[in-house]
């Protein structure tokens, strides 16, 4: 709260640098009146916690499959090198060179797919209706889960093989791969992107990098209900010995 009221008397004065608070402190809720400062904060949390764990946990599952699938990792490599190629010394990244990290991004969606962070949610009848011989009520709450579609091979070809490239070959029937749900409430657009940013963006300095290793090769995934690996998925980082670390050290995003 403390960190509101004071980005308030910020805005007063007129030094105002322009971040989530303020854009919150902008904004109507449903009653048409602008936020209170217990809805910022409360949207605040909810920002922080719903970004936090689905992309780490997400870039957890992608170091794991990438250290156990030597290929995929040598055409993610190779694709990120061609990018950094692409730029000058201490160039940042742009939204141009995430387009272009198809196929990085084919496996993270494959990752999302096996692997997703929210195996479900809710969502509430909005009239009765009979769905496998069961008669659903109007207002019932039902869970949908991923694994419906994710895991039916009336989807997804041979859905529990590791293949990013369905994504570019096959047709995905809509609202079938759903790993951050859909509809009205889905995740935001925003928080979407942002997802896609950062976990490509930590893949390419990773990648490029270091060859990693796993200290435990055959530590377990739990589910608890998120993906969580048993022993916390140590690994070795091995610098790379055939490619100058030094341009792709400088590498960030720009906004
Ligand atoms: C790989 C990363 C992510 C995954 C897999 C993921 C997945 C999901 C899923 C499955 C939902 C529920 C959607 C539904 O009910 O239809 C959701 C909601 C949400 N996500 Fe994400 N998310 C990710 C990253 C983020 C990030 C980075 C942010 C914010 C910076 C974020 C913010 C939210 C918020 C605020 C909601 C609630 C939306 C609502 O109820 O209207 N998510 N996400």
């Amino acid at each position: 709260m403390k960190v509101i009221e004071k980005k308030r008397d910020e805005e007063l004065k007129g030094n105002v640098e322009k971040d989530l608070i303020s854009h919150l402190m902008d904004t109507k809720g449903d009653n048409g009146n602008l936020l209170t400062d217990e809805e910022i904060a409360d949207s605040v949390i909810l920002l922080m916690d719903d970004g936090h764990d689905t992309s780490s946990g997400t870039m957890m599952m992608l170091i794991k499959y990438l250290a156990e699938m030597p290929d995929v990792y040598q055409r993610v490599l190779e694709e990120q090198r061609e990018i950094i190629s692409q730029k000058k010394p201490g160039e940042k990244l742009n939204k141009n060179d995430i387009q272009k990290m198809k196929y990085s991004w084919n496996v993270v969606n494959e990752v999302l797919s096996l692997f997703p962070r929210i195996m479900g949610t809710f969502r509430k009848a909005k009239v009765d209706f009979i769905y496998n011989c069961f008669f659903i009520p109007k207002d019932w709450m039902i869970w949908w889960t991923r694994s419906s579609t994710h895991n039916d091979p009336q989807y997804f070809h041979n859905p529990e093989e590791f293949d990013p490239e369905r994504f570019d070959r096959d047709t995905i029937t809509p609202h079938s791969f759903v790993p951050i749900g859909g509809g009205p409430r889905m995740c935001p657009g925003k928080g979407k992107e942002f997802a896609r940013v950062e976990i490509l963006v930590f893949l390419l300095n990773l990648v490029q990098n270091f060859r990693r290793n796993l200290v435990y090769p055959d530590e377990l995934i739990t589910l608890d209900p998120m993906p969580t690996s048993s022993r916390g998925l140590p690994i070795y980082l091995n610098p790379h010995s055939d490619w100058s670390t030094m341009r792709v050290l400088t590498i960030s995003m720009q906004a």
